[in-house]
């Protein structure tokens, strides 16, 4: 592979604590991060560093069924259910090397859980701590809206997962084992290059698995930001990893930065991590009847589902470019579309 250029940079640190005191302080930081690298990490945020373990050990169960088993619960096109080397990103034209499982709130999941008998107390659990990821979630909105001078509860309102119009979302994450002796094609990633399309999302790492990359900002990048220099974001215990998302950057009129990203394919013995990695993202989406619309309305206003749409209509058409240009590598992959 093309060797990639590094920059070491700081990614703020940003304390939860205290959150009710300490709220204006936190606004400020989080504006700040948001403006710059549109990345930013978590901690003293509620949830215990044992409820993430917890979590990914649940993770690791529904990853080990067979996959005639997990087939079961198909990826369906209400952004929900299981696939496997089957989200083809514009960037790279390729399937990323993983297999994912997207639980959300709602009848959105209807047919998508596994039966209690098959994965005992799962299902609870996921729910449990999507609840927990939810409320981590709403501080940030809060201090979002005040920084944007909206109301407080507005984007939370805009993001209410008791609502059936609720599309939020969980995906576990599992990138498989690499074997050190056989080199890396040119183009594979364990998840190729690309913004999450949702208004802030919420990333788990398992200490150890490494390989996260981003690449802060937006306006100097080039195309996926191939050939701009990227950062290594290591996983810490605890901390949870935050980027804004499409749908924020459009919300605050390109105040805040929607953020390159991408796991790499170990390719470096001694250096990568060729282990499985597991994470976990929390996309916070728009239940489908909100309003969008900026403060100072750079863009037309539009509803959670129509941007839902357009994002993935313009993934679909960059997708397509792609396989364009790569006529016959691709044959007969099937394709997932989904939050990022
Ligand atoms: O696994 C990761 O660290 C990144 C996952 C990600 O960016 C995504 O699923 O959108
Ligand atoms: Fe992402």
């Amino acid at each position: 592979m093309a060797p990639t250029k590094y920059t070491n940079r700081t990614i703020p640190k940003i304390s939860l604590l205290d959150f009710g005191t300490r709220i204006s302080e936190i606004t400020a930081q989080l504006i700040q991060a948001a403006e710059t690298d549109g990345f930013f990490g978590l901690v003293d945020h509620g949830i215990s560093s044992k409820e993430i373990e917890h979590m990914f050990e649940n993770s690791s169960r529904f990853f080990s069924l067979p996959d005639s088993t997990k087939s079961t619960v198909p990826f369906s096109h209400l952004n929900a259910g299981w696939e496997k080397n089957a989200q083809v990103r514009p960037s790279t034209g390729m399937p990323d090397r993983k297999e994912s499982y997207q639980m959300q709130f709602g009848s959105n999941m209807a047919g998508c859980w596994l039966p209690e008998s098959t994965l005992p107390g799962f299902k609870d659990a996921a729910l449990e701590f999507m609840k927990k990821a939810q409320s981590v979630s709403e501080k940030l909105m809060l201090c979002f809206a005040r920084g944007l001078g909206f109301e407080d509860e507005y984007f939370i309102k805009a993001h209410d997962v008791s609502r059936a119009e609720s599309q939020t979302v969980l995906r576990l994450l599992h990138y498989f084992e690499v074997d050190s002796t056989v080199p890396v094609p040119e183009g594979y990633y364990r998840a190729g290059a690309h913004v999450d399309w949702d208004f802030v999302t919420l990333l788990f790492q398992r200490p150890g698995q490494s390989g996260l990359e981003i690449c802060p900002g937006r306006e100097a990048s080039t195309s996926f930001g191939i050939g701009d220099s990227w950062t290594r974001v290591e996983p810490k215990e605890g901390e949870i990893v935050c980027n804004i998302g499409d749908l924020l950057m459009s919300w605050s009129d390109d105040r805040f930065k929607s953020t390159f990203h991408r796991v790499k394919t170990p390719s470096v013995v001694g250096e990568d991590y060729f282990g499985p990695r597991y994470s976990m993202a929390y996309f916070n989406q728009p239940c489908t009847d909100a309003v969008i619309q900026g403060p100072l309305k750079k863009y037309e206003a539009v509803t959670g589902r129509e941007f839902t749409q357009k994002a993935m209509n313009r993934n679909f058409a960059a997708l397509k470019a792609k396989k364009e240009a790569l006529e016959g590598v691709m044959d007969g992959a099937a394709v997932a579309v989904s939050s990022s």
